[in-house]
C-alpha cells in the first residue's frame, strides 16, 4: 500500500469540501493568506504533492507522472463523495487531468474547478520538446545550484516581473525548506511537455481561470482560450500578479467564492 499524499484540514466540516493544489516548490502552507476566509465556507483539504511538504518522502515513477499523481489523488481522496477542486499553477494543471479523469469515471464527484495561473496545454509536438528542453534545463540547474541562487532565478522569471525585491525574497524564503531530490519527479514528470491540452474542459464543464492582471503571459493564455472556449469562465483578478493568492488574498478569496 504506497504512503499516503499528505493533506491538511481546516474550516467547517459541515461544509462543502474544497481540494487545494499547491504549485512547483509549495505546500500546503502556501494557502495560508486565504485558509481564514475559504474556511469560512468550505472544508478545506490541502494536498501536500509528491517530493513536496509533508509528502517529501513520496516518490514517483519516470515521466509522464500526470496519470499516477492523479491516481495517488483519487485514494487519497476516497473517502469524499463529493468536491470542489481549486489548483494553483502546476496543481492547476494536475487538477485539469484530475477532472478529466473525474468527468469519465463519476463526473458528479466535481462540484466545480478552479484554476489560478494554470496553463491548458500545449498544442504542437514542437512547443512541447521545446519545453521539456527548457524544463530540464530548470531541473538541471536545481540539482546543481545551491537552492537559494535556484530560487533567486527561478523567481526573476518572466511570470513573476510583478513581485517587488521584499516579496521575492519572501517567495525565496519560503521555498528554501525544499529538498531539490525530492522536488525532481515531479517537476520532470508534470512537465508542460507532457501534458494534454485540456482546453476542451472548458466546453464539458463549469470551468473557471483566475489570472493576475500583471500575469501579461498567463491572461493573455486566458482570453485566448476563452476566444476559442466562450463557456470558460475567466477572471482576471487587478493588480495581481502569477500567484494571486498570495499577492492579493482578499481579491482571491471572493473570485473563488464568486465564480
Ligand atoms: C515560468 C513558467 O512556468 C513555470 C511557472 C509557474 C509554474 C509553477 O508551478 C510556479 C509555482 C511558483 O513558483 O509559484 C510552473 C509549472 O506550472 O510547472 C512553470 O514551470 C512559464 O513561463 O510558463
Amino acid at each position: 500500500m504506497p504512503e499516503p499524499l499528505a493533506v491538511t484540514r481546516w474550516g467547517q466540516p459541515e461544509c462543502p469540501p474544497l481540494v487545494l493544489l499547491h504549485g512547483f516548490l509549495g505546500s500546503a502552507d502556501d494557502w495560508q493568506p486565504v485558509a481564514s476566509q475559504l474556511g469560512q465556507h468550505f472544508h478545506c483539504h490541502a494536498i501536500d504533492l509528491p517530493g513536496h511538504g509533508q509528502s517529501r518522502d513520496i516518490q514517483l515513477g519516470p515521466p509522464p507522472a500526470f496519470d499516477e499523481v492523479v491516481q495517488r489523488l483519487l485514494a487519497r481522496l476516497s473517502a469524499l463523495p463529493a468536491f470542489h477542486l481549486l489548483g494553483y499553477s502546476l496543481g492547476g494543471r494536475i487538477a485539469l487531468h484530475l477532472a478529466q479523469q473525474l468527468d469519465q469515471q463519476a463526473p458528479q464527484r466535481l462540484l466545480s474547478l478552479t484554476l489560478e495561473s494554470a496553463h491548458p496545454g500545449l498544442t504542437e509536438a514542437e512547443q512541447k520538446q521545446q519545453r521539456l528542453t527548457a524544463d530540464q534545463q530548470w531541473h538541471d540547474r536545481l540539482q546543481q545550484l545551491p537552492l537559494h541562487k535556484f530560487l533567486e532565478q527561478w523567481y526573476r522569471q518572466g511570470v513573476f516581473a510583478d513581485l517587488a525585491p521584499a516579496r521575492r525574497q519572501a517567495m525565496i524564503q519560503a521555498r528554501r525548506g525544499n529538498d531539490p531530490q525530492a522536488l525532481s519527479a515531479l517537476y520532470l514528470g508534470t512537465s508542460l511537455g507532457h501534458q494534454q491540452d485540456l482546453r476542451t474542459l472548458a466546453s464539458t464543464r463549469p470551468l473557471t481561470l483566475l489570472t493576475g492582471e500583471r500575469d501579461s503571459k498567463f491572461t493573455a493564455l486566458g482570453q485566448a482560450w476563452a476566444a476559442q472556449y466562450p463557456t470558460l469562465n475567466h477572471r482576471v483578478i487587478t493588480g495581481a500578479g502569477h500567484n494571486i493568492h498570495a499577492t492579493a488574498p482578499q481579491a482571491f478569496a471572493q473570485a473563488l467564492l464568486q465564480r
